[in-house]
């Protein structure tokens, strides 16, 4: 398509375009907007050159349902984030936005609300108990009282349909929960909790069936006549739900093709000379205009690839290091006992601040979730497997077992907070992980190392687990097993024996291990272990904090 003709339609047309409201929602209005951005580059991320993805784009909304459609990658999701005060201001190269005639910046995301199209949904709670988790957050507790929060939640219920899921749980990977429709509809409803009159929504029909997407839209229509100005992008709507927008703006690689009336975006395209065939869907005919070629998004893909190849650096560099690790580690392997044997053998495992979340995240989900089911376990196994049965030395043992779980937590916690991918937070936390197993004493006998990788056993969490345990286990198992002793007291040095079997205590097979065995060898590994979790969790919520919140 030749977009120079379609620049002639004077931006931001809109005269029509009016809904009847008792009340009518904000007039948005947006002028000359030119947006940059600066790609990363390499696995460096050099900053690569300035690219306008928007340019010069102008637009009018006014009550009512406002459509942003285009091509995949012509700018909707960015129109909407500027428009909506979401998008790194520093990218404005110039424009603004005014409602209402008046300027907004970055205010307008307190008076507004916007739908994302990820919900946020906790899929444990039911419909009513998130949409009161949004308002005990996000209504005012001096202005509202809890029967006030909790007469809006139901009024919210109502207005969106909701009522018959009201007390059904979202739904997780294990729960079964709501529909997709109604996820989404709770999803708004979140939102609708403040009672916004510009309501923002990214691509609120994507993952939605036809006839649910047609539901959604019909209710958002619903909304916009209660006086609300409904922006939202959309990528390919029916006819259905076409016919039911009031305001249309058409993006091309940043450009506006056409912001007016929907209902006369026909008309105006048929006066450039594109014709539409019979039974065509009207939005279908616009995209076919603007599109160009289906290998044109394959192309677009392949280049994304090849652009943004963390995810496959990562995965080669972590193959490169294993290798090289491995190598170096059974590099001119000793044939004699008993380094060569063990080796060989075991060879064969927008709602909150930064600081709520990380503490609610570290004392209501990681502390309880770590410690508890370990102590359940170790009740359980530490008494099966014959230990000493004092029960300070059962505590030792599940602290020891609680700490190790918490330092990998911790770990874990650090590069998802670090990474903004689930496939790269995956790969990177499997390389420390592979690390800290080959250098915790427990694939590899430690002595057999080569002494210069040696100290990476002091960065393993499991080293320090593994001294503890070993520590008790080896004086109560190990000889037994070993010498077939008939008569072993735990965690003495002494071992009575009626055989000629040497008098080997557990102290000198662990001496044996290179592993500490005295009190203070014990708490030097919880200290070291506590210190990871500190370190971990600070880094954590350094990152945490570092999260870029604009789009
Ligand atoms: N932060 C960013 N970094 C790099 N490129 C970006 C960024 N934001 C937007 N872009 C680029 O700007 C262009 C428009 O992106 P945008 O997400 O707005 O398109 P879209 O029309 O919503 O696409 P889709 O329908 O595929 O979601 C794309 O080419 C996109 O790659």
């Amino acid at each position: 398509m030749d977009v120079s003709e379609l620049k002639m339609l004077p931006a931001g047309e809109s005269d029509g375009t009016k809904v009847c409201v008792k009340v009518p929602g904000p007039t948005l209005t947006y002028q000359n907007i030119h947006y940059c951005i600066r790609e990363s580059r390499g696995p460096c991320r050099k900053r690569g050159p300035e690219r306008e993805i928007l340019k010069n784009v102008s637009g009018i909304m006014k009550t009512g349902l406002n459509a942003i459609m285009g091509a995949t990658g012509s700018g909707k999701t960015s129109l909407l984030d500027v428009i909506a005060g979401r998008k790194d201001p520093r990218g404005l190269r110039s424009g603004q936005v005014l409602v209402d005639n008046k300027v907004v910046t970055s205010d307008l995301r307190l008076m507004s609300a916007y739908v994302v199209q990820d919900d946020i949904l906790m899929g444990t709670l039911t419909v009513r108990e998130n949409l009161l988790f949004s308002g005990n957050l996000r209504l005012p507790r001096k202005q509202c009282s809890t029967a006030d929060k909790e007469k809006k939640v139901e009024s919210i219920i109502q207005e969106l349909g909701l009522e018959d899921c009201a007390d059904t749980k979202i739904g997780t990977e294990f729960i079964r929960g709501v529909s997709g429709g109604e996820r989404k509809r709770c999803s708004i409803g979140m939102e609708l909790i403040t009672s916004p009159t510009l309501l923002f929504l990214d691509e609120p029909t994507t993952g939605l069936d036809s006839n649910t997407a047609n539901s959604i839209i019909a209710l958002l229509h619903r909304l916009s006549r209660g006086g609300r100005t409904i922006i939202f992008s959309i990528h390919q709507p029916r006819y259905s739900i076409f016919r039911l927008f009031d305001h249309l703006t058409l993006l091309h690689k940043g450009e506006t093709v056409y912001a007016g009336p929907a209902g006369k975006a026909m008309d105006y395209f048929q006066s450039l000379g594109y014709t539409c065939e019979a039974f065509n869907n009207p939005a279908d005919f616009f995209l076919d205009i603007t599109n160009g070629e289906l290998k044109v998004v394959c192309w677009r893909t392949m280049l994304n690839v090849v652009r943004n190849p963390q995810t496959s650096y990562a995965q080669m560099a972590m193959n490169i290091i294993c290798a090289l690790l491995i190598g170096l580690i059974y590099y001119q392997m000793p044939l004699s006992l008993p380094e060569a044997l063990q080796n060989r053998h075991e060879n064969s495992g927008g709602y909150y601040r930064t600081s709520v979340y990380f503490l609610s995240k570290v004392f209501v989900d990681l502390l309880p979730n770590r410690i508890v089911p370990i102590f359940i376990f170790s009740s359980i196994c530490y008494y099966m497997m014959g230990l000493n049965p004092s029960f300070t030395a059962f505590l030792c043992f599940a602290l020891t077992m609680s700490m190790v779980s918490l330092a990998g937590v911790s770990l874990a916690f650090l590069v998802s907070a670090s990474v903004s991918t689930f496939a790269m937070a995956n790969v990177l936390i499997a390389l420390p992980f592979v690390f800290m197993m080959v250098f915790g004493g427990f694939l590899v006998n430690l002595n057999s190392m080569l002494n210069w990788l040696s100290w990476l056993k002091w960065a393993s969490i499991f080293k320090y687990g593994l001294d503890v345990r070993r520590r008790k286990r080896e004086i109560n198992l190990q000889m037994q097993k070993l010498f077939l002793v008939h008569k072993f007291y735990n965690s003495t040095s002494c071992i009575m024996t009626d055989t000629h079997t040497l008098p080997l205590t557990g102290e000198m097979y662990l001496q044996s291990q290179g592993i500490d065995y005295s009190l203070w060898g014990f708490w030097q590994n919880q200290v070291a272990l506590l210190g990871i979790v500190l370190v971990c969790m600070t880094f954590a919520y350094i990152q945490l904090r570092r999260i870029n919140r604009w789009k």
